[in-house]
């Protein structure tokens, strides 16, 4: 870390209280307090983004709550120090929250960030996305900065619900990552992705968003089977490798 960068916690942008109800901001600000000190600290969070908590992380995350149909579950999946699924757990107190995330360092600190929130609907577990295949099933997916769209279509699919969605934050070549999970998509049975641009309404800098659905909801079985590759061998989703590795907790 070099001297000149602030450790300080940034103050609260204006738009935070339009992006946050206010009964929820102060959740929020402490959050940004935790990610700025222990999540700096223990390296989940580069020192260089203190500064830019808010607008490059809070406040494009809680972005993706509108997306969210009311009362849904959600998996976060490589939720890392907490984004977007702690966020999303904030911004929408009706939601119930699975934050999957494997590392040990990364799902002690989301318990004790959930605890210190009091977020009694999100649950932490130290686990890869396939571990959970054939397990769990959730209507919303979510992801940022997890994998390329035909790796995370391997990941987050089996885990989407018939009628539900994977929703992942992307950047500007969402275009291209598109193209090139073109033969995954088809594999998968998901219909054509849609692109989200979000934020122009509150003035911020547009937060880019893919959400994935299935083709054919009707036609989706459960457990949901990786589907077959040409020439190679169909396997159970559920029976991923990992499985043994999946822990409730720390
Ligand atoms: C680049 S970090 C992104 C963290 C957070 N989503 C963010 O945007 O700040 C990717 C995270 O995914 C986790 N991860 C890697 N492979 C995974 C998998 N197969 N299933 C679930 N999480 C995974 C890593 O441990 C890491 O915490």
């Amino acid at each position: 870390m070099t001297d000149d960068v602030s450790r300080e916690t940034p103050s609260v942008p204006d738009v935070a209280r339009r992006v946050f109800a206010s009964d929820r901001l102060s959740l929020a600000e402490r959050f940004v307090e935790l990610l700025a000190g222990d999540g700096v600290v223990r390296g989940l969070i580069g020192p260089r983004e203190t500064p830019r908590l808010w607008d490059r992380h809070l406040l494009n995350c809680a972005l993706l709550a509108q997306q969210v149909p009311l009362e849904a579950t959600v998996a976060d999946l490589g939720s890392g120090a907490g984004l977007p699924g702690v966020v999303l757990a904030i911004a929408r107190p009706d939601l119930r929250v699975t934050l999957v995330e494997p590392l040990l360092r990364r799902t002690t600190f989301l318990e004790e960030v959930v605890a210190e929130l009091g977020l009694d609907r999100v649950e932490v577990l130290r686990a890869r996305a396939e571990a959970l295949h054939g397990d769990r099933r959730f209507a919303v997916v979510t992801s940022r900065a997890l994998a390329p769209l035909d790796r995370l279509l391997g990941w987050s699919m089996p885990l989407v619900e018939p009628t539900g969605a994977l929703l992942a934050m992307k950047g500007s070549a969402v275009a291209e990552e598109i193209t090139a999970a073109g033969p995954e998509l088809a594999r998968w049975g998901c219909a054509t992705p849609e692109v989200l641009s979000l934020g122009a309404d509150l003035g911020l800098a547009p937060t880019v968003a893919v959400r994935v659905v299935w083709a054919d909801p009707g036609r989706v079985s459960w457990p949901i089977a990786a589907p077959r590759k040409r020439g190679g061998q169909q396997r159970r989703a559920g029976h991923a490798r990992g499985t043994s590795n999946r822990r409730r907790g720390t």
